[in-house]
């Protein structure tokens, strides 16, 4: 024998039940199929006896639109036999006079309500019991129960006595509708929402079957919910143990009492999809499932709790506190989903569904009036929209480590953990989550133990000239090899130039960014950007900053604190006041998130890597000398006697070398910043005052905007000629020198002969010769390319990366 059992949701439309034939047909042997009520019949019933009560006689128009449903089927499915529109039309007719008779009482017990909704399946039995032709079994008849209406208690015993009686001569297939039962007394009762699985489970325990099989429209228990994490994916075995906690903790694919019978008798629970009927679904059974890949079998989440949290140290130390809260709430009817106590017994905390609030409070002040009053209870706290999270695996119990990475991965997505709670039995993990948050702890935990297949970084960037545009273009390219070969996917959330900015949270393509930010995007606003970047919440956050933005700069304290971490080609932030570079990088690590600038000193060359690596080792940093302006020792390799001071300064620029403001490099600004930013990560606490700037152009060039500096740069052409034509024939080259020595530094325009190191810099190359206690004699040396658009996206790319940390 086996058991059948088919959901509302798959007996939806007339395709959906023309496959439910297939299926059945396909089934040798003896079979009993149970069913629910056809797709919102349910629903439906519930909605007439409402109206019935609230405003008479408007339920014939929602009881119509229930004729409509089943006579639609028999149309459909061709059912031909004149006998079963009248059977469907005799039930409509006792529906509809227990309706009237609401309507006149103008009350609707719960014990009416079952009354009214066995109609649901003992319509749909009977209208698929002849279109698939085997006869039809009255499980109220068999299914015997309490009379606690709306959700009885099965009297598994008589239930289980009946059944077995009624099959001792069975063979073939048969229909029974599922959810509903009476009492001793036949009284018509029903098994609770999603009772008809229960039904299915104990017609399969009471007949021994060999296997029940559950048809819904899902693929059977998923790692994680399927609408929050698109890489969920169908777990294909697993123990009644963890179908029993999934399904307690939200998973819905199962009516969790249903576990109870087939677990005891050991019967396999195979879950499939109606409409994946080639897909393997999930089997539960008694099987060795250890062999999984992963020791958490699957993520669920229950959202609309509240979590009411007792404390007062009249309650340490004192026996029988929880027994009598818990009591408490059992009088009042109200399931507690989850509990956390502190070791030090001063306060408990549970959640519970977020309507029953009312009853939980009117519990607690009723049980302990007296230590209330007395004080010994002092704080009764209510925190609402809030959501219960577990991970449930029964390989857990014999892995060590598993809390350490659940609560690293939520601490390093910036999810704050409210409660805790883990059974002795070890395999379960929940804890309360803020629901905004929920999105994101689901996200991050199944990234964690799931084998997702890719690691994904969400990316959201401000900036898409010279570095950005060419960042994007880099990407693109990397995106299919990365994928591929470091299984990273990068998705970018958010993009941003001065005038627009769009979000995706599904990712914008990074081919159609541009036309699609012109066509999509709305008016650019900092406050709005990083409200968007955070009110988004993804997981794998990082904001990439390839500005020269002292605004945008800014925003780097509010991403890093809510634990988005930071890419920053813009030196402004990394060169500012010593206060604010310092609190950057210690929010940073507080967050767990990270603060990277390497393109800010020698672009894609790795100097801060370097400095950073070499003091981790235990050195230190004596002396730094470096040329460390692409755009000026372009332009001291590229003026000439056809080539002017100001052409050069255009070329640079053209180059992609130049600052988005020029006067920046030409002003030794932007050396005096790189110097500051490499005595700062080799460790010392410096300011821009340390560093002194000697300019090598008038200061009166400074003066005004960039177009008057534009205009006015050819002045100082001829000058720049009769210095270059001396330095000409004196065999020297014009290179502009940071140095930083003893906390102290300056930037200047040095000659240098050809002996000199610096002699050789070719284009706009950098060169930084690092001075250390290991490195003494002979200083290391780090050279080449210090500027330009590819190189430094390079250095960007390489700072995601590391973010990524593959
Ligand atoms: N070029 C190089 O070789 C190197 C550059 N860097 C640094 O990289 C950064 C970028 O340089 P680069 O690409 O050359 O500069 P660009 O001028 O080419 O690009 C700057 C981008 O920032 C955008 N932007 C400016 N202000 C804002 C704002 N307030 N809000 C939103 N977007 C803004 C601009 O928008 P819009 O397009 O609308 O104007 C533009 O897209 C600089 O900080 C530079 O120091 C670092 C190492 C080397
Ligand atoms: N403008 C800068 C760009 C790199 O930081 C330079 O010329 O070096």
């Amino acid at each position: 024998m086996k058991v059948i059992k088919f959901g509302g949701v798959a007996l939806k439309t007339t395709e959906q039940i023309k496959e439910v034939k297939h299926i059945v047909e396909n089934n040798s042997g003896d079979l009993l199929v149970v069913v629910s009520a056809f797709d919102k019949v349910t629903d439906l019933i519930i909605e007439a006896g409402q109206n019935a009560v609230t405003t008479p006689n408007t339920f014939m128009e929602t009881l119509n639109t229930i004729t409509e449903i089943h006579l639609g089927f028999i149309s459909d499915l061709e059912i031909v036999k004149v006998e079963i529109k009248e059977e469907v039309g005799q039930k409509m007719e006792e529906l509809k006079s227990i309706l009237q008779g609401v309507s006149l009482i103008g009350e609707l017990t719960q014990k009416t309500l079952d009354r009214l909704m066995v109609f649901g399946e003992q319509l749909s039995s009977i209208i698929l019991s002849a279109y698939l032709n085997i006869p039809h079994i009255a499980s109220e008849k068999l299914i015997k129960t309490d009379n606690n209406f709306g959700k009885a208690n099965v009297d598994f015993e008589s239930s289980y006595r009946l059944i077995r009686e009624a099959f001792v001569h069975f063979s073939g297939k048969a229909i029974a509708p599922g959810y509903i039962a009476s009492t001793k007394k036949d009284t018509l009762t029903t098994l609770g929402r999603g009772g008809a699985d229960f039904s299915a489970a104990l017609f399969a325990a009471a007949l021994g079957a060999r296997e029940l099989e559950v048809w819904t429209n899902q693929d059977g228990f998923m790692s994680a919910d399927p609408n929050i994490i698109n890489k969920a994916y169908a777990i294909p075995s697993m123990t009644y143990t963890e179908a029993m906690e999934l399904s307690h903790f939200g998973a819905q694919v199962v009516y969790p009492p249903s576990l109870l019978p087939v677990y005891q008798m050991g019967i396999p629970l195979h879950l499939r999809n109606i409409h994946n009927t080639k897909g393997e679904g999930t089997r539960v059974d008694r099987g060795d499932h250890s062999k999984n890949i992963s020791p958490v079998k699957g993520i669920s989440s229950i959202s609309n709790i509240s979590l009411a949290t007792i404390r007062g140290l009249g309650m340490v130390g004192v026996s029988g506190v929880s027994m009598r809260l818990f009591s408490a709430m059992a009088e009042e009817n109200t399931s507690v989903i989850m509990i956390s106590q502190a070791s030090s017994e001063n306060s408990i905390s549970f959640a519970f569904d977020k309507n029953k609030k009312e009853e939980v409070k009117r519990a607690i002040h009723k049980e302990f009036n007296q230590e209330i009053a007395s004080g010994s209870i002092h704080k009764i706290l209510f925190e609402d929209d809030m959501s219960v999270v577990a991970i449930v695996g029964e390989q857990m119990k014999q892995t060590t480590g598993i809390a350490g990475k659940l609560f690293e991965a939520l601490g390093r997505g910036g999810i704050n953990t409210v409660a805790i709670a883990q059974g002795a039995g070890e395999q379960n993990i929940s804890w309360v989550v803020r629901t905004p948050q929920l999105r994101k702890t689901l996200n991050v935990v199944h990234e964690a133990f799931f084998l997702s297949e890719y690691k994904q970084l969400n990316l959201f960037l401000i900036g898409m000239g010279t570095v950005g545009k060419d960042l994007l273009d880099q990407l693109n390219q990397q995106q299919e090899k990365l994928k591929k070969e470091h299984r990273l996917k990068i998705r970018l959330a958010g993009i941003a130039n001065s005038r627009k900015m769009l979000f995706d949270s599904n990712g914008i393509p990074f081919d159609e960014y541009m036309t699609l930010l012109d066509r999509d995007g709305e008016a650019s606003s900092l406050p709005s950007f990083a409200e968007n970047v955070i009110g988004l919440n993804l997981y794998n956050s990082v904001f990439v900053d390839c500005t020269a933005n002292d605004q945008v700069a800014s925003l780097y304290k509010t991403f890093l604190e809510n634990h988005v971490s930071v890419v920053a080609a813009n030196k402004v932030a990394a060169s500012s006041s010593y206060e604010n570079y310092e609190t950057l990088k210690s929010i940073a690590l507080n967050k767990g998130a990270k603060f990277l600038f390497e393109t800010n000193v020698g672009a894609g060359l790795p100097l801060i890597s370097t400095i950073n690596d070499l003091r981790k080792s235990g050195d230190k940093i004596l002396k730094v000398q470096a040329v460390l302006s692409g755009t000026l020792n372009y332009i001291f390799n590229t003026i000439s006697k056809d080539i002017p001071f100001s052409k050069t300064v255009r070329l640079a620029k053209e180059e992609g070398y130049a600052e988005p403001d020029p006067r920046i490099d030409l002003s030794g600004k932007d050396v005096q910043r790189k110097v500051v930013i490499l005595a700062r990560e080799s460790g010392y606490r410096c300011e821009d005052t340390d560093i002194t700037v000697e300019p090598f152009i008038p200061k009166t060039l400074f003066n005004g905007d960039v177009d008057s500096f534009w205009k006015a740069l050819p002045g100082v052409d001829i000058d720049f000629e009769n210095r270059r034509k001396i330095l000409e024939k004196e065999n020297k080259k014009w290179r502009f020198v940071g140095t930083f020595e003893n906390g102290k530094g300056s930037c200047s325009l040095v000659e240098v002969d050809s002996q000199h190191p610096f002699y050789d810099l070719e284009g706009s190359n950098n060169i930084v010769l690092l001075t250390t206690e290991r490195y003494k004699e002979y200083p290391m040396l780090i050279k080449g390319y210090g500027a330009g658009a590819a190189v430094t996206a390079a250095g960007v790319f390489a700072d995601i990366i590391k973010i990524a940390n593959i």
